[in-house]
């Protein structure tokens, strides 16, 4: 009888082949689990990485946490980029302890002149306009170009862009905002109110909200206006008289700026001064105001409306001229001290200051229509008429000692000077040859309206 097969070899060939099987079964399952866990774990890695940096922000404070981190992702990836680049280049200050100042209306009638004064010192100048078309926006592309030659980059967006406003403090570090950019013009707020709370109001509130949250925050300096007196009597008036009969929602719209403008300082610590400007007029003005209109429709002859007061009197401003008033924006910015604040605390009190920048003379309507026929040696159409109840008030008269006595604020531009200036500028801009008088031919004048 044949012995029976010796299953012993078999058994052990099966028992090593499971085993073989069990041992490449545990390889596959630990080579694959390895493999499920790098590929979990780079999923992780890259879901953490999009979540921090890419997360669309929540709320400001965040929008402000996230443009740190999408500038960081720019440098980080190299992405400086143009912009940026041409950014710091306007903004990098040219003297020993120079500003860096964030001009908001940079290619405003005021903003243009005090950036092109302030890069002209040595100070880094960064400008910012929405460049609306309240009047002509070809004048603010053209001052927009006069600025570019004295390398100031005007930053084209919004007061109401709290991204972009952060996203300018991560690029540079602010140290003043001379902040000009409203919508100004007495009689237009009761064609367009919302502008005026747009602009003025929400625009201010949140230039104040980005400040308060930049480390370091900077000194503010910023445009109110005389017309905050309303219809005060009291003249000249001063800075310590009451504020509370505005005539227009411009009016009103200063003044609520120069209320903001206590609360961000007395919470936050924000360094802040207003400066309440007097009808200012110069080369490269603003085409809404009646000294730039007269001389259009006096040289056109069209017929212009002299505006009297109800009971007949003449209208009377203390019309400013612009190197004066640029001077009293420079000096202010000089004098103004370090907000107190950081991380949107504030760690003691901060300056609060309210100025009249004015020429302490005020002047007739009638009588700048007089100057203007004898510049332009035209006679002038004029209407007389009671003055439209548009927000506008019958004299303005201001009181400078504060000014004077803190950053020597000291006009000295009568309105015949400035407005020969203003017309030696008018003409050659919008290329006019009236019959001007041999001693108002243009000569030797500089682009930016400058003698
Ligand atoms: O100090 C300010 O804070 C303001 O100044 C400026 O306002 P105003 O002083 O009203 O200047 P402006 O309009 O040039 O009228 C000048 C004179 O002409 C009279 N006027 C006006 C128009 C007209 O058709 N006829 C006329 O007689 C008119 O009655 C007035 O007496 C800025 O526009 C304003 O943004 C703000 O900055």
């Amino acid at each position: 009888m044949a012995s029976p097969p010796d299953t012993s070899k078999t058994i052990k060939l099966e028992r090593y082949n499971s085993y073989i099987r069990k041992v490449n079964s545990t390889k596959l399952l630990n080579a694959s689990s390895k493999l499920l866990f790098r590929a979990t774990l780079l999923i992780a890695l890259v879901l953490v990485f999009f979540f921090t940096f890419n997360y669309p922000p929540l709320s400001d404070t965040t929008s402000h946490h996230f443009h740190t981190h999408s500038h960081f992702l720019t440098s980080a990836f190299g992405g400086g980029g143009a912009w940026e680049r041409q950014v710091r280049h306007s903004a990098t200050p040219r003297r020993p302890n120079g500003f860096t100042v964030l001009v908001t209306g940079a290619a405003g009638f005021v903003g243009s002149h005090c950036s092109l004064a302030l890069k002209k010192r040595g100070d880094g100048v960064i400008g910012l306009d929405n460049f609306n078309n309240y009047y002509d926006p070809s004048l603010k592309r053209a001052r927009q170009d006069l600025l570019s030659q004295h390398q100031i980059f005007i930053v084209e967006g919004d007061l109401n862009d709290g991204p972009l406003l952060s996203k300018l403090f991560d690029v540079v570090p602010i140290t003043h905002i001379l902040h000009l950019a409203a919508q100004a013009g007495v009689r237009y707020a009761m064609q367009n109110p919302q502008s005026y709370i747009k602009s003025n109001i929400a625009g201010f509130v949140n230039l104040l909200e980005v400040s308060k949250t930049a480390n370091p925050q900077p000194s503010i300096v910023w445009a109110s206006s005389s017309s905050v007196y309303g219809l005060n009597t009291e003249n000249p008036f001063s800075e310590l008289d009451r504020t509370d009969q505005p005539a227009s929602l411009y009016a009103a719209t200063k003044k609520a700026g120069e209320e903001i403008a206590h609360t961000y300082n007395h919470i936050y610590g924000l360094s802040l001064t207003g400066l309440r400007f007097f009808t200012v007029y110069g080369p490269w003005g603003r085409p809404d105001m009646a000294y730039f209109f007269f001389t259009k429709d006096i040289l056109h002859g069209k017929t212009i409306d002299v505006y009297q007061t109800q009971d007949g009197k003449e209208v009377a401003r203390d019309f400013t001229y612009i190197d004066d008033i640029v001077k009293g924006c420079v000096g202010a910015l000089d004098t103004a001290e370090k907000s107190t604040g950081s991380g949107g605390k504030k760690k003691g009190p901060a300056q609060l200051r309210i100025y009249n920048l004015g020429n302490t003379s005020p002047v007739p309507v009638g009588k700048l229509v007089t100057i203007l026929e004898n510049l332009l040696t035209t006679k002038a159409k004029k209407h007389v008429i009671k003055m439209p109840r548009n927000g506008d008030v019958p004299y303005t008269h201001a009181n400078v000692t504060l000014a004077y006595r803190d950053f020597g604020y000291k006009p000295v531009t009568d309105l015949s000077t400035g407005l020969r200036k203003f017309v030696k500028w008018y003409v050659r801009y919008y290329g006019i040859q009236p019959r001007l008088k041999k001693e108002n031919r243009i000569d030797n004048e500089q682009p930016d309206g400058s003698a």
